[in-house]
Parts: structure tokens; sequence; C-alpha cells
């Protein structure tokens, strides 16, 4: 007997389908794993931009994430916005050893602040310390680090490293030749995974899909860079299935169902 590889998002809702929970499971399901959510927050959003964010508590985040523990095998946990200190400080009480992408986000891709300065501190002091990997794009990864633009990309990813985790450091535009990604891994080796950038306004929700991906594939045992070149290509794939699509006002979503490998869906023994 068998079962799907389950997955857990702990993040914001976005009511366009494009970012947050919607990315997470629907990228999730196209990897072929079971998932499954714990919302932090409700956001009003479309593709032009947040107009209402409704936090959800502490307690009411881990009752999601209590009633899914106690109940489904969980391989992998992937966090997005959390909203407050106080809800990332049960993402760092959840069980030591169960594997934790953490993907830090401040800022949505309108502008909309989505963490404050005390969900940064959060980051810095404890939830880092308990991630597996963490996966900001350079504006987050500045904001995490106190550095500035100007400095390279690996000394960035080198001191987030510094804090705990591994570290993919994203480096998505549509308007450059190409998007390069840092990767370092536990043991502070530095690689780089790059590949020619999708020309696409599109694009709204790469960063969550990303992670997502990433999280499968790490449950599925593959090592970092091995996940990050996976999870890149998953998401240059559907960009460029999205990259003809006219659907909003602003920057669309990026095309998450997108499903390379639903014939062969990871499995887990739990
Ligand atoms: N236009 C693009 N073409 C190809 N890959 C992209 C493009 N935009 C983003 N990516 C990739 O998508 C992933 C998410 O990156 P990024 O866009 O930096 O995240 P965020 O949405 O958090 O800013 C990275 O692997 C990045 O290289
Ligand atoms: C509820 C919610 N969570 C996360 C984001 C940010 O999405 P992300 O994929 O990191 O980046 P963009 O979509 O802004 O490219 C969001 N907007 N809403």
């Amino acid at each position: 007997m068998s079962s799907p590889l389950v997955a857990l998002t702990v993040a914001g809702t976005d009511s366009g389908g494009a970012a947050g929970v919607a990315a997470d499971l629907t990228t999730f399901a196209a990897l072929g794993a079971h998932g499954a959510c714990a919302v932090t927050a409700v956001t009003a959003q479309d593709t032009v931009g947040v107009r209402r964010v409704v936090p959800l508590s502490a307690d009411d985040v881990r009752a999601q994430i209590d009633a899914v523990l106690e109940d489904l095998p969980v391989a992998v946990v992937k966090t997005g916005m959390l909203g407050s200190a106080e809800v990332a400080a049960v993402v760092t009480d959840l069980p030591p050893g169960l594997p934790l992408v953490v993907d830090p986000v401040l800022v949505a891709t309108s502008g909309a602040e989505l963490g404050d300065a005390a969900v940064v501190a959060a980051y810095r002091d404890h939830v880092l310390a308990r991630g597996t990997v963490v996966t900001p794009n350079f504006d987050e990864a500045l904001r995490l680090t106190g550095a500035g633009p100007a400095d390279p990309r690996e000394d960035v990813a080198l001191a987030l490293h510094a804090l705990g985790p591994a570290v993919v450091l994203t480096g998505g535009d549509a308007e450059a030749p190409t998007c390069r990604d840092v990767v370092v891994d536990a043991r502070g080796r530095v690689r780089t995974v790059e590949h020619a950038a999708v020309p696409t306004t599109n694009d709204h929700g790469t960063g969550c899909t990303f992670a997502a991906a990433l999280a499968v594939h790490l449950a599925s045992g593959a090592d970092l860079i091995d996940a990050a070149t996976a999870a890149h290509t998953f998401v240059a794939a559907a960009l460029r299935t999205s990259a003809d699509w006219r659907l909003g006002r602003g920057r669309g979503p990026v095309a998450h169902t997108f499903t390379p490998a639903r014939h062969n869906p990871p499995t887990q023994e739990k």
C-alpha cells in the first residue's frame, strides 16, 4: 500500500487564484502530491493589486496545522505569507525533523506589504533557523539581511545561510536575458541555476509556485540543487504556458496548472 506524498502549505489566500494557497495547492497537484493547507490570512487580491488583508489568529493557524498533522502523513511543509510574528512563532513550533521550505513573502509584485518589520524580525530571530531551505527573491533577501542592492547576490545568499537554512535566492526577471537562482546548500556550497528568461507579464505567483515545487521535489528525495533545478524548470514551463494568456487587467497568473509528470506521481511509504 502506498499513499501520495503529502505536502502542507501554511500561507495566505489570493482571491485571484494566482499566488498563495491557490498556487501552492495547484502546484502540489500538478506534481502529483496531495496538498493540505493552513490559511494564515485572507486577501482580497486580483492581478492588479491587494485591496484588503484579513489576518487569522495564531490559534486559528495552529488549529489547522494540528488537524492536518494529527491525521495526515505530512512529508514536507511550505510556508508563504505568515502575516504576523505570532503566526511565525507557530511555524517555529512545527515538529522537529519535518522538512520546512520557507518562502519569506514580504511584498507582492504589485507593491503591497504582506509582512511588516515584526514579521521580518521573526524570520531573522527564529523562523529561518527552523527552516530547511529559504527561497527569497532579491528584495526579500535584502530586507532579511540588511544587505544593499549593490551587494553581490552570492554574498547576500551566504548572509542568509548564516542565519541557519540552506538558500535558494531566486532571480526572476522577465525582461532580462536569463533568470539566475543562487543556491547555497546546508554545507554552505554555492551553485547557480540559470535559464533563459520567459518574456511575459503573466508571472503573478511565480515565487509561490517555485517554492511549492521545490518542496515536493525535496520531499521526493532530490538533493537541493536537483530540486531547485526541477522547480526552476517547472516555473519556466508554466510561464511559457501562460505567456499568451489574457487573464485579468494586471500581471496575470503563472500557469501552475502545467502538468509535467502526472503519470508518475511521487508516493511515500507512511
Ligand atoms: N520570466 C521568467 N522566466 C524564467 N524563469 C523565471 C521568470 N520569472 C521568474 N522565474 C523563475 O521563477 C522562480 C521564482 O522567482 P522570482 O520571480 O524571483 O520569485 P518572486 O515571485 O517571489 O519574486 C525562480 O526560479 C526564477 O528564476
Ligand atoms: C496571499 C499571497 N501570498 C503571496 C504572494 C506573493 O506571491 P509571489 O509568488 O511571491 O510573488 P508575486 O506573485 O508577487 O510574483 C501574494 N501576492 N499573495
